[in-house]
């Protein structure tokens, strides 16, 4: 799915070569200031390599318009963001940043669902607490239905219960549906129990490229 080839950035990432694979669970572990996120953003495009090259499939990031790459890859940052309006407008608001039509009821019932966010759409999306706007930015990222989900701790505002709900029914849906998600996460419960891949920083260097999980 991605792959970073000689890649260094802000003076702090450092990779060789290192493939994430497409149609599975990557989760990016790894201490405080390891490199996790700048490693997130560059998979993202939202920053450029300082040296090497970043392939998504087959496109080279240099070569391709960063908003076609982000159609293929959508990111939800740590800090999440909350748009004015209902839980709906909020879910509708990345396609229609997009351009693309409008989700129906039945898709934006699905995405809360798998966020386990089980509220009326028409609630106020400023009035949900800070685990709630969480889950919320995690749908509003399904309803866009990219090929990869790129999330940047999912589950740090949530407790142990939901937490582990929402990873049950999100990698449920992404093996299902043979998209591909990577994740940084903190919880080693999290990377042991759902990841088929994990990628643990060190100083901004993947540790051996990677590893598969058994
Ligand atoms: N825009 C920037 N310019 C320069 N240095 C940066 C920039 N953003 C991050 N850094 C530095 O890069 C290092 C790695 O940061 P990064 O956010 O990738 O770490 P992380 O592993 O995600 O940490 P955490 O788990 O605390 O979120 C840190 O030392 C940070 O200070």
């Amino acid at each position: 799915m991605f792959r970073l080839k000689g890649v260094k950035a802000r003076g702090v990432l450092s990779i060789t070569d290192l493939t994430i694979p497409a149609k599975r669970i990557t989760c990016i572990v790894g201490e405080s200031g390891s490199g996790k996120t700048t490693l997130l953003r560059l998979l993202n495009q939202l920053d450029s390599p300082d040296e090497g090259e970043i392939w998504l499939g087959q496109h080279l990031s240099s070569e391709m318009d960063p908003t076609q790459w982000r159609r293929g890859a959508v990111m939800v940052p740590q800090a999440t963001i909350t748009f004015k309006g209902t839980i709906r407008d909020n879910l509708q608001i990345g396609l229609s940043f997009a351009g693309k039509p409008e989700a129906s009821n039945e898709q934006l019932e699905e995405a809360l669902h798998l966020a386990s966010l089980e509220k009326d759409m028409e609630q106020n999306a400023e009035d949900l607490s800070g685990g709630e706007k969480q889950r919320l930015a995690l749908a509003r990222a399904i309803v866009m239905n990219p090929m990869a989900l790129l999330l940047d701790e999912p589950t740090s505002a949530l407790d142990e219960d939901t937490a582990d709900t929402v990873m049950q029914r999100l990698t449920t849906f992404i093996r299902e549906n043979g998209k591909t998600l990577v994740m940084i996460t903190h919880s080693r419960y999290i990377a042991d129990t759902y990841a088929d891949f994990v990628i643990e920083m060190k100083n901004g260097v993947p540790q051996g490229n990677g590893r598969d999980v058994e």
